[in-house]
C-alpha cells in the first residue's frame, strides 16, 4: 500500500501545498509523532487503537468463532464503530467467503423485517456488537432478532455471541444467558477497533485470514516515524490536514472498487467523529469511481475549491474481458477487460481534477486481500492519530453524537434527559 501526494502539491493544484511548506509541515509531523509514540507505549486512551497490532489475541477470537462454523449467514447487530471496521473488510473480501454477513446498523422497521424474513435462521449466526452495552438501536434489533429466532423455532442462545465491555446490560443478559462473550479492547474507541474482536469477529466467522489482517497493520506499524516521506499514513493525515488549512474543508473518498465502497462508509465515520470539533474538522464526502464520474465529478472538477478527491485503487484484480461487439464503433474496446477500463477511468479522473488544479490524492494497495486491507485500514487510522494532533482536537471523543443519543433516550423514556427537552421546544413553519 502506498499513497502518492504530488498532485496535491501546489505546483499542480489550488489549493496545494508548496515544497517549502511541506518541509515545515514534517516538522510539525514530528512532533505529533513523538506524542503519538509515547501514547502507544503507555496505552494511552485512543492511542491505545495504534497499538492493535501487537495487542490483538486472534486465537481467541478464533475460538469463539470456532463454535459457528456452520453459519450460512452473519448478522452483525451493531452500529458506527461497531458496524463498519467488520463491515469494510467482509464487505471487500465478500467473493472469497461462502458466508453472507449483513450489518444491524440501523432501525428502519421495513428494511429489518424483510431481511429477517429472507435468511435461513438456524443457519444463521448474530454477533451483538457494542463497546457501551447501551446503544439503543443495537438493543432494539438485538430483541427482534433474538423473538425472530423464537418464533421459527431457534434456539437464539446457541446462534449468538456478543462482543461488549465488561459493564451494562448487554453484558448482564450475555451472562444470564451464558453466551460467549469477545472482550472489547482497553482504551480504543469504537471507529479504531476494526482490527480488534470488534472488526476480526466478522472476519473470522466469514473465513478471512486474520494473521494476514494483522501482518498488514503491523507492516504500517513499523513504519511510524518522525517523517510523513518515510509513512503512507502520515503522509495522507498531514496532506489532508494541510490542504483544509488551505480551504479543501471536504474530502471525497473515491475508491474505484465496488468491494471497498463500505471503506468509504468507515472512512467517513473516521474522519468525522474525530476531527470535527471545536469549529474544525474536514467534511468526508463519499463516491464510488467509475460510478460517480457520472454524477458527482462535475462538482469536483468545476466547483468551489474545497475539495481533496481522494481515489484508491487496486493496482492488481482479476479482470473480465470485454466480447467482441458486432458494431464498429465499439471496436475501441476490443482486446480490452472492464478492469483496463476501469484504470483508464481513474487515470482520466486524476489528470483531469490536476488539469483544472483540483487537487487530489492517490492511495494504491497491491490487492484488495487482507494483508492489504490491514494495511488500508491501520494507515487511515495513522492518518486521523496524525491528523488529530495537527489540528489539537481531542480526536478520541464525540461529545456531539452523544447528545442525540441522550435526547433519544429521554424521548422513549429511559430517564430524564434535558436534552429530549430541547426536542419538545422545536419551532414549527410549516408549509404544505
Ligand atoms: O459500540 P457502541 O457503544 O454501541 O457505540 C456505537 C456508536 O455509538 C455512537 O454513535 C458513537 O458516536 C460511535 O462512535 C459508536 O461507534
Amino acid at each position: 500500500m502506498h499513497v502518492d501526494i504530488a498532485n496535491a502539491l501546489a505546483d499542480t493544484a489550488s489549493p496545494g501545498i508548496s515544497r517549502d511548506a511541506l518541509a515545515r509541515l514534517d516538522d510539525q509531523v514530528a512532533a505529533a509523532h513523538d506524542r503519538i509514540e509515547r501514547g502507544i507505549e503507555g496505552r494511552e486512551h485512543g492511542y491505545a487503537a495504534l497499538a492493535l497490532p501487537e495487542d490483538v489475541d486472534v486465537d481467541a477470537i478464533r475460538e469463539t468463532t470456532a463454535a459457528f462454523a456452520d453459519t450460512e449467514t452473519l448478522l452483525n447487530v451493531g452500529i458506527g464503530g461497531s458496524a463498519l471496521g467488520a463491515a469494510t473488510i467482509t464487505d471487500a473480501l465478500a467473493n472469497e467467503s461462502s458466508v453472507d454477513a449483513y450489518y444491524l446498523d440501523n432501525v428502519d422497521p421495513e428494511w429489518i423485517t424483510a431481511l429477517l424474513s429472507e435468511v435461513d435462521l438456524a443457519s444463521t449466526t448474530v454477533n451483538v456488537v457494542s463497546r457501551s452495552g447501551t446503544t439503543a438501536e443495537t438493543l432494539a434489533n438485538f430483541l427482534v432478532v433474538r423473538d425472530a429466532m423464537t418464533s421459527t423455532g431457534v434456539d437464539w442462545t446457541d446462534r449468538t455471541f456478543v462482543t461488549t465491555g465488561e459493564e451494562g446490560p448487554l453484558r448482564r443478559l450475555a451472562d444470564r444467558h451464558g453466551l460467549p462473550n469477545l472482550p472489547q479492547p482497553e482504551g480504543v474507541p469504537g471507529r479504531f477497533s476494526a482490527l480488534s474482536t470488534v472488526g476480526l469477529a466478522a472476519a473470522s466467522v466469514c473465513g478471512h485470514d486474520l494473521d494476514a489482517l494483522v501482518a498488514g497493520a503491523s507492516e504500517q506499524r513499523e513504519k511510524l516515524g518522525p517523517s510523513l516521506h518515510s509513512n503512507p499514513g502520515y503522509a495522507y493525515g498531514a496532506i489532508a490536514y494541510a490542504l483544509d488549512q488551505r480551504g479543501a474543508s471536504v474530502n471525497a473518498m473515491m475508491p474505484y472498487a465496488e468491494s471497498l465502497e463500505t471503506f468509504a462508509e468507515w472512512f467517513a465515520q473516521l474522519w468525522a467523529e474525530s476531527l470535527g470539533k471545536d469549529g474544525l474538522g474536514q467534511t468526508p464526502a463519499r463516491a464510488l469511481g467509475a460510478t460517480d464520474q457520472h454524477s458527482q465529478l462535475q462538482l469536483y472538477r468545476a466547483g468551489p475549491r474545497d475539495k481533496l478527491v481522494t481515489l484508491v485503487r487496486p493496482t492488481e484484480r482479476d479482470d473480465h474481458d470485454i466480447p467482441e461487439s458486432d458494431a464498429e464503433e465499439l471496436a475501441y474496446l476490443e482486446g480490452t477487460g472492464l478492469g483496463e477500463l476501469m484504470d483508464a477511468e481513474f487515470d482520466a479522473t486524476e489528470a483531469s481534477l490536476a488539469a483544472a488544479g483540483r487537487p487530489s490524492v492517490r492511495v494504491e494497495l497491491d490487492r484488495v486481500d487482507e494483508r492489504e486491507l490491514g494495511a488500508l485500514l491501520y494507515a487511515m487510522e495513522a492518518a486521523c492519530v496524525l491528523a488529530g494532533e495537527l489540528y489539537g482536537v481531542d480526536t478520541f471523543v464525540q461529545p456531539a453524537v452523544e447528545w442525540g443519543k441522550n435526547a433519544a433516550r429521554g424521548l422513549l423514556g429511559e430517564g430524564d434527559y434535558d436534552e429530549a427537552d430541547a426536542v419538545a421546544a422545536k419551532d414549527e413553519l410549516i408549509i404544505e
